[in-house]
């Protein structure tokens, strides 16, 4: 018996300890001693805005980073230790498509095959399965360079596909997509799970998070502020609705004293610092529109003005907003 397999497979698909990189002549940390693991056949987010660490995490997973110190490992292997074993149990589909463009479709995904060592007659029954899998079917002729960029990112997830990786890395898989490429690609990575293949993938999009995790961690300047299921995050949040408002406030009073007077209205109270005006989100229990009445009379007692309301449920947005006191985006 193979109890070293059967231990394998008890194994995380991938686990990261104290994981910290320092690019040469960078002042600090682009991910800044993180630790987290994902479990076999689970959807796995990094959620966190532009330069949050997200990317080199994958790069150093994927063997394309050097950690500066701690441990990661993929499918069992030490990435640093191993890269090439590593590599070949695992598949990145990369931020910007690094498709050969003077290849035709077909092409990419055969030599990509051959590369890890795939047989010609396997590689071949693969392509035309995997085109025909993301709709690409009867395009495999195609030069790459005529594709739309749907198209190529479709063509990135079947050619990650074609050394039938265990754990496969999506670095922001659909930003710049139309909303139909979008849904398009996130069918294919819940086709993904249920190939029994792990998908860790990187956004800033908490929708996208939100809809395809199982679990999510949230990553801000090179750290992992929080790390559960989308519903348990934002269970976290105090109260079940939110109001944004917009207020327009007297020039002599202050924002944090504006916003004091309406704490004892709602549960809590955060300032979104985007830079236009004073803007604020209100978590509350209960009915967000009868609360907009309360909200304005407070406001006037001190010769503010309400100008703007938006009534929403608490989203992974908002637990970002309640970890870091910024916006998302
Ligand atoms: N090759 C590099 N050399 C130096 N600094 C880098 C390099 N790559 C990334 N950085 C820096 O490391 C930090 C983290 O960047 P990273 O790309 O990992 O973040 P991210 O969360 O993936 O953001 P994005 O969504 O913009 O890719 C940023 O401050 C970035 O400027």
């Amino acid at each position: 018996m193979d109890t070293g397999g059967a231990q394998r497979s008890a194994d995380p698909a991938v686990q990261v300890t104290d994981l910290v990189k320092r690019y040469p002549g960078r002042p600090v940390n682009a991910v800044d001693g993180i630790s987290f693991a994902v479990e076999r056949g689970e959807v796995f987010g990094l959620l966190g805005p532009n330069g949050a660490g997200k990317t080199t995490t994958i790069g150093v997973l994927t063997t394309r980073v050097l950690p500066t110190s701690g441990a990661a490992s993929v499918a069992g292997v030490d990435v640093a230790a191993d890269p090439v074993t590593a590599r070949s149990r695992l598949s990145v589909v990369p931020q910007r498509p690094n498709l050969d463009r003077a290849l035709t479709a077909r092409q990419n995904l055969v030599f990509h095959a051959a590369y890890h060592g795939v047989g010609r007659a396997e590689r071949n029954r693969r392509a035309d399965a995997l085109l025909e899998q993301l709709g690409l079917g009867g395009r495999g002729g195609d030069k790459v360079d005529d594709y739309s960029g749907g198209m190529a990112q479709r063509l990135l997830i079947a050619r990650a596909l074609m050394h039938a990786p265990q754990v496969v890395f999506l670095d922001e898989p659909s930003t710049g997509l139309d909303p139909q490429a979008r849904l398009f690609v996130w069918d294919r990575v819940r086709e993904l799970r249920d190939g029994g293949i792990t998908v860790l993938l990187t956004t800033h999009d908490m929708d996208e998070a939100a809809t395809l995790s199982d679990r999510v961690g949230i990553m801000d300047s090179g750290r992992l502020l929080a790390l559960d299921t989308p519903a348990a995050l934002t269970r976290s949040l105090p109260g079940s609705a939110t109001l944004d408002i917009d207020v327009e406030r007297a020039p002599e009073d202050s924002d944090e004293a504006v916003l004091a007077a309406l704490a004892p209205l709602v549960e809590r109270v955060e300032q979104v610092a985007d830079g236009s005006g004073l803007r604020a989100r209100l978590y509350l229990s209960g009915d967000a529109a009868a609360l907009v009445g309360p909200v304005s009379e407070a406001l006037n007692g001190r010769r503010a003005r309400l100008t703007g309301v938006r009534i929403g449920e608490p989203s992974l947005e908002d637990v970002f907003l309640s970890l870091t006191g910024r916006e998302l985006r």
